[in-house]
């Protein structure tokens, strides 16, 4: 009976795959022609004229498969500003041209500029648009004006108190981990420090920081994370149900995920659901879920505090109302994809940006040296956070932090532009209509013939004259109408901390020749880094 069972039920096995046999056949023929045959005839057409492009990988003309794998490698641009050296465009996708020449920054991203963001930008959005993903340009135009009152100057200084409040309690957890002055040979980074004192983590700190500050200036909230030391915060489901979570986890995986995935935007959002499958992408989108709900969270509670009447001084204001008083009638799911943006582009940035300048300034004691001498000039010994007013101007300061921009920028990756549907003309070339083109800061600011020595830390070269000449190379904060709105609050930001931290405290690192660990995703993001701290003693300088 057993056995008789058994023949039937593998008879029945043979059957079902003698019956789904040929719909798997066609399948696979199908997909076969639909993603490789079809795309390689089209290839050969060139309805474009792409094809006198040298392509990233034999594939790239019919694939956009080589170019995702590269961002499995961790740091496309690097590999890219290698190929630009010898190639000034690179056809890195059936559709898409990355170019290495800085003369392509205007055409791509300058002010007169018909290229408008790509799918990139469109394809993974929400219910509503956000400034920054934004594709359609009036549109963009209307939320720019809404908005540049939120993002102005003077809002901002105003809001100094705020990021000066940060930098007090991010310097309480430091003053508690300091450790003794060491030997000179640590002290200038011959020796390693004992391992032991490497109490601080720079690179967390610098993040909670850039967080704190950001969900005070946007939305006067209090998230705490430099008083309890971690980044564990509340996020609300739709049904109401609240749970906690890191920030940091919420947000750092989404971009992992779009930076490996989002470069074929027919299939993208299919792409994105399919990998799912997989535990490691998996892990992703319950980022992706973990960070609205945060944001969720923090706009509702903000929201309350409006509907009871609240006036704060904060950028959430500055978007429900105009500075009369009139109400911007922006519709809710708006201004959440703006706080959302506010928080994302507003953080990781600038703590990026602030922990390469410091580890710059480590690995370059002369430059830190030169740093010192022109912050001890005009700050008061005992004067913990840097005013502003005092060091806004400082050329010095202005050039370790513009090179440390240059040298590693956080959004290094090539900001993904369309051609409209007449065509560009893109270094004098001629480039078809809908074509993605794009540029990387990280191969602008690598470019030899006009950053010499480009792959080391110089600040002078942005002193003087010569120095403001090549304001228009430095793109970390991209070009032209699309280029960052928030650059003031950064550069007040990474000013007043840095300058603040070097008048403060010494570091050093954990080992000659220790280096920064980078992943390219959307941004540049950093690994850890672990320091020994300790407090200034001047009168051992002298
Ligand atoms: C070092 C710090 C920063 C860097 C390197 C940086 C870089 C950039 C870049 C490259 C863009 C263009 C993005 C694109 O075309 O896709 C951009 C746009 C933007 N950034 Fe920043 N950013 C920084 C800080 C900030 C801050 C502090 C905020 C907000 C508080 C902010 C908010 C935005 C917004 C809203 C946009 C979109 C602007 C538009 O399209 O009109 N950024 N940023």
């Amino acid at each position: 009976m057993a056995s008789l069972a058994a023949n039937l039920s593998q008879s029945g096995t043979m059957w079902s795959v003698i019956s789904v046999a040929p719909y798997a056949i066609g399948l696979s023929f199908f997909a076969f022609a639909y993603f490789v045959i079809l795309p390689y005839i089209e290839y050969l057409r060139d309805p474009k004229g792409l094809r006198k492009y040298p392509n990233l990988s034999p594939f790239s003309g019919f694939s956009a498969i080589p170019f995702m794998l590269m961002a499995g490698r961790g740091f496309r641009s690097r590999e890219l500003a290698e190929l630009h050296k010898t190639h000034p465009v690179i056809r890195t996708a059936p559709n898409a041209l990355s170019y290495g020449d800085a003369r392509a920054i205007k055409d791509i991203y300058g002010h007169n500029t018909k290229c408008t963001k790509d799918g990139a930008y469109s394809v993974p959005v929400g219910s509503h648009y956000n400034l920054a993903d934004v594709v359609d340009k009036p549109d963009h135009a209307r939320k720019r004006k809404v908005l540049s009152s939120a993002y102005a100057l003077k809002n901002l200084e105003s809001w100094e108190y705020k990021v000066t409040d940060k930098i007090q309690r991010m310097f309480r957890h430091f003053d508690k981990v300091c450790t003794l002055a060491p030997k000179e040979d640590v002290a200038s980074g011959k020796v390693a420090p004992d391992q032991k004192e490497l109490t601080l983590d720079l690179r967390g700190w610098n993040n909670f920081f850039t967080l704190d500050a950001i969900a005070d200036i946007g939305l006067s909230e209090k998230l705490g994370f430099l008083d309890a030391g971690n980044d564990m915060v509340t996020a609300e489901r739709k049904d109401g149900s609240t749970y906690q979570t890191s920030l940091r986890e919420a947000l750092y995986p989404t971009a992992r995920k779009q930076s490996y995935l989002l470069w074929d935007y027919n299939w993208y959002l299919t792409i994105n659901k399919l990998v799912d499958v997989i535990p490691f992408f998996k892990r992703m989108s319950k980022s992706a879920d973990d960070w609205e709900n945060i944001m969720w969270h923090r706009g509702s509670k903000r929201l309350e505090r409006y509907e009871n009447g609240e006036k704060l001084d904060d950028f959430f204001q500055a978007l429900m109302e105009d500075k009369n008083g009139n109400a911007n009638n922006l519709e809710w799911g708006e201004v959440v994809a703006e706080c959302n943006i506010m928080m994302n582009a507003g953080s990781v940035t600038t703590a990026v940006a602030i922990t390469n300048v410091m580890y710059q300034l480590l690995r370059n004691p002369k430059a830190l040296m030169k740093l010192r001498e022109e912050l001890d000039s005009v700050l008061d010994e005992d004067e913990v956070v840097a005013d502003y007013d005092k060091v806004k101007h400082l050329p010095y300061l202005r050039a370790c932090l513009d090179e440390s921009l240059r040298i590693f920028p956080p959004t290094s990756h090539g900001l993904p532009r369309e051609t409209p549907a007449e065509g560009a003309n893109i270094l004098g070339d001629w480039v078809a209509g809908s074509t993605t083109v794009s540029m990387s800061a990280f191969v602008a600011h690598r470019l030899e013939s006009i950053f010499p020595n480009a792959d080391q830390y110089i600040p002078e070269r942005w002193l003087g004259e010569e120095g403001k000449s090549l304001q228009p190379y430095l793109i970390a904060f991209s070009a032209g109408a699309r280029s960052c709105i928030g650059r003031n609050i950064s550069y007040l930001e990474q000013a007043k901390a840095v300058a603040s931290m070097v008048h403060r405290y010494d570091f050093a690192l954990a080992y000659p020749g220790w280096e920064l660990q980078r992943e390219e995703t959307m941004n540049l993001i950093l690994g850890d880094m672990p320091v020994k701290i300790w407090r200034r003693d001047r009168s051992a300088e002298a």
